[in-house]
């Protein structure tokens, strides 16, 4: 599990190392390894250190001392280095002069375009975790000039450390090197840090608990169910699956069959698409009604059962069985309509709300906004329920405050459906015994996984999501 702070923990860790470290070490170590990983990329984008020409932009602050240093450190690899100060007057000093000593040239913000057309790498030291918002004009214009990759020191600057939002002009980086740990601007935000490298520079005794997580594979690998010798079809859970309209069966089909793939136990069906499920997936019991569906573990609800008097009653019956309800589309849109309905629910029973962007506006009243972290901790909190906030990172809360974020592996997941297919995986976990938000956050891990297996760079469809859940299993536990 990889643990994520931000940047007010950072800083006051920060403070904490720096008042026992001799002044400079802890940048230097920051600066080292920028070096080190800066010098990689220009290896492995044009086949050599040695002579390449790298252009530092540098800001008023630390984060551009740590480029200044790196260029002290990349010119004794003999690479042509020079520094572009955005603020010269206020550019670190020891950084500044680190690097003239070193033979790096340096030059001001308006003769910076014509070093940076002639770049092989450039280094984004504008800001770091004391941005606040987009990137200013001057700093935007050089940014825009770049054709070359972007290392980014510490995070790209533009993008909120925080919460990952862009909100103008931001750095698009082909790597981003930090420092100490992960902030949240690095799950929240890959496609502007591009890979993301973690430097040690000895701050995580001085960190505590995370402020957010994400987990590796090695940590959904260890969560997902394994049957053992003793066990049989209902021991390891039964998922029931309340989903789909004799109209509108391809949630149905998508979510029951999702909940096969995920787990070995068994799947129960009840809805209005009973035979069109018993005939795309044999293996499952499908029934009418929840009401003769017989006893699950949990229950995963909503996709396609409409808002209206029988959706409502639905919800209500299942929200009512004491077991676990992944509640999901049409069924968020009843629970923020008719709020009454979770009278149904059995406080000690775990529920799960998984809305997209939309769903969450009827649920909250108003979007989730910039913070998409704060905004699914309130949402956990206000309706006592682990949130998974769909889109690009998904965010899960739980009301205890616990966060996990998933980083996604490209967007091929915006396709019809492929919410579905994440409430049956869900339910199945649920089914499964599994803690609700560990639930949410590994089944979105294993959506994503999935999604990158079945697009495999190409656009792929709800259905081959479905089909790719076992190729995921296989990559995560092997
Ligand atoms: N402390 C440590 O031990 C270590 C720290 N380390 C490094 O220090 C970095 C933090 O440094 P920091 O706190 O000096 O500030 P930093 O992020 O460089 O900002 C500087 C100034 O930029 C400005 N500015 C703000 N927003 C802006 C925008 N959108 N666009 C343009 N400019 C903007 C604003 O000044 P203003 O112009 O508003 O007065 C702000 O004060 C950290 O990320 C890491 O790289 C490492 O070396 C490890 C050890
Ligand atoms: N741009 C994106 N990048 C990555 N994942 C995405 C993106 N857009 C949507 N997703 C994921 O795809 C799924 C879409 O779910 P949902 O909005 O409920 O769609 P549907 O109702 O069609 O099933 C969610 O898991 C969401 O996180
Ligand atoms: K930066």
């Amino acid at each position: 599990m990889q643990g994520i702070w931000t940047t007010e923990r950072i800083r006051a860790a920060e403070d904490r190392l720096l008042a026992v470290t001799p002044d400079g070490e802890l940048m230097r170590r920051a600066a080292f390894g920028l070096a080190t990983h800066t010098a990689a990329l220009l290896a492995g984008r044009t086949s050599g250190v040695s002579g390449r020409r790298a252009v530092l932009l540098v800001g008023s602050g630390n984060n551009g001392g740590d480029a200044l240093w790196a260029g002290a450190f990349l010119r004794r690899r003999n690479v042509a280095v020079t520094a572009v100060l955005l603020k010269p007057e206020r550019a670190h000093g020891a950084g500044l002069a680190a690097l003239r000593r070193s033979g790096g040239r340096v030059v001001s913000a308006e003769d910076g375009p014509q070093w940076i057309d002639r770049a092989d790498v450039v280094v984004d030291g504008i800001v770091g975790i004391s941005a606040r918002g987009p990137l200013r004009p001057d700093a935007a214009a050089l940014v825009e000039r770049a054709s070359a990759p972007i290392v980014a020191v510490d995070l790209p600057s533009g993008v909120d450390p925080d919460t990952g939002a862009v909100d103008g002009p931001a750095v698009r980086a082909a790597l981003t090197v930090t420092f100490g740990a992960l902030k949240p601007v690095h799950a929240l935000a890959p496609d502007a840090c591009g890979e993301v490298v973690l430097v040690d520079i000895g701050l995580r005794p001085e960190l505590g608990e995370p402020d957010l997580v994400r987990l590796d594979s090695p940590d959904v690998a260890a969560a997902w169910p394994v049957p053992g010798p003793g066990d049989d079809k209902y021991s390891q859970g039964v998922v029931g699956i309340a989903a789909g309209s004799a109209t509108y069966p391809g949630a149905a089909v998508l979510a029951a069959g999702s909940a096969v793939r995920a787990t070995s136990g068994l799947v129960r069906y009840a809805g209005h698409a009973a035979d069109v499920v018993r005939s795309r997936w044999p293996e499952i019991v499908a029934t009418g009604s929840v009401r003769d569906a017989g006893r699950v573990q949990a229950w995963a609800v909503g996709p396609g059962i409409g808002t209206g008097q029988e959706g409502r009653d639905v919800l209500r019956h299942v929200l009512g069985q004491g077991v676990p309800v992944c509640a999901d589309a049409d069924a968020t849109t009843i629970i923020a309509r008719s709020p009454e309905v979770l009278d149904a629910r059995d406080p000690g029973t775990p529920l799960v709300l998984t809305p997209h962007a939309g769903e969450f506006s009827r649920l909250m009243g108003e979007a989730p906004g910039a913070d998409r972290v704060a905004a699914a901790r309130d949402a956990a909190r206000r309706y006592d329920a682990v949130v998974l906030l769909k889109g690009h990172c998904t965010v899960v809360a739980a009301p205890d405050g616990r966060v996990a974020v998933n980083t996604p592996r490209g967007s091929w997941l915006a396709t019809a459906g492929s919410g579905d297919v994440l409430t049956g995986l869900l339910g199945a976990l649920l089914a499964a015994g599994l803690d609700p938000w560990l639930a949410a956050a590994s089944a979105a891990h294993v959506h994503a996984l999935a999604g990158s297996l079945a697009a495999g760079g190409v656009p792929t469809s709800a259905s081959a999501l479905v089909t790719a859940i076992p190729d995921a299993l296989r990559a995560l536990r092997s």
